[in-house]
C-alpha cells in the first residue's frame, strides 16, 4: 500500500471513531456471511478490541457451542448469548461479532439497537452455503438437507437483519475489502 493510500486509511478511522464516540460496532447476518473474521479485521483498522459472542459463550461454559446445543438446548443458549452480549456491550471501543441467531431474539435485538451500532452483513444463499459447507461446526445444519435449512433461515431472518443500522454486502473479495465496506457504510450513516 502506497503512502498516501495508507494515510488515508487512518484518517476515515480516524473520521468514524469520532463519529462512534465509544460506541460499539456489532456484526449481524447469516451463518457465513464473514462476521467473525471481517470483524477481526474492521477491529484491526478501526484500532479497536474485538470480540466474538459465540467465543465468549464458550469460554463462559467451557463448552465447544455444539455440544451447549446437544447437552442444554437452544433456548438455554439463547439465554446464555443475550447474558454475554449485555455483558460485552457494556466495553467502549469493542466490535463484537455476534452468533447468527442473535440479533433474531428480540431481546437481544434490543440490546444490540440500544447499545451499539449494528451492521448487517448480507450474502446470499449460494456464498453462505460453499462457506459454510467448510466446517461442520453450526448444530442448526446438522440436518437432513442443511442447503434448504439455510434457504428458510434466509428466509425468516433477512426482513430481521433489516434492522440493523447499516447493510453491507459480503460478497467474494477479499475480507479487508468487507471491511473498507463497513467503514464506508458507517461514516454515511453517521454524517
Ligand atoms: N469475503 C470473503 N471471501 C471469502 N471467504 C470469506 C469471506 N468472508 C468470510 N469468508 C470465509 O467464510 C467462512 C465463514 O466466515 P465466518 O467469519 O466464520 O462467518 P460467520 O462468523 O458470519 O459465520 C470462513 O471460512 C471465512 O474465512
Ligand atoms: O445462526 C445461528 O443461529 C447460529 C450461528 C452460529 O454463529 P455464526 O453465525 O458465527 O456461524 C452460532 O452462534 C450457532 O451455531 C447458531
Ligand atoms: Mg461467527
Amino acid at each position: 500500500m502506497s503512502k498516501s493510500e495508507t494515510s488515508a486509511r487512518s484518517a476515515r478511522a480516524k473520521a468514524l471513531a469520532e463519529r462512534l464516540a465509544g460506541r460499539p460496532v456489532v456484526l449481524v447476518g447469516m451463518m457465513g456471511a464473514g462476521k467473525t473474521t471481517v470483524g477481526r479485521r474492521l477491529a484491526t483498522r478501526l484500532g479497536r478490541r474485538f470480540l466474538d459472542s459465540d467465543e465468549e459463550i464458550e469460554k463462559a461454559a467451557q463448552m465447544t457451542i455444539p455440544e451447549i446445543f446437544a447437552q442444554r438446548g437452544e433456548p438455554e443458549f439463547r439465554a446464555g448469548e443475550m447474558r454475554v452480549i449485555s455483558r460485552l456491550l457494556k466495553e467502549n471501543d469493542l466490535v463484537l461479532a455476534t452468533g447468527g441467531g442473535a440479533f433474531v431474539n428480540s431481546e437481544t435485538r434490543r440490546l444490540v439497537k440500544d447499545g451499539a451500532v449494528s451492521v448487517w452483513l448480507k450474502a446470499d444463499l449460494d456464498i453462505l452455503f460453499e462457506r459454510v459447507s467448510r466446517r461442520s461446526n453450526r448444530p442448526l445444519l446438522k440436518t437432513a438437507d442443511p442447503r434448504a435449512t439455510l434457504e428458510k433461515l434466509i428466509e425468516d431472518r433477512y426482513p430481521i437483519y433489516a434492522e440493523a443500522d447499516v447493510t453491507v454486502l459480503s460478497r467474494d473479495v477479499p475480507q479487508d475489502s468487507v471491511a473498507a465496506d463497513i467503514i464506508t457504510a458507517l461514516l454515511n450513516h453517521l454524517r
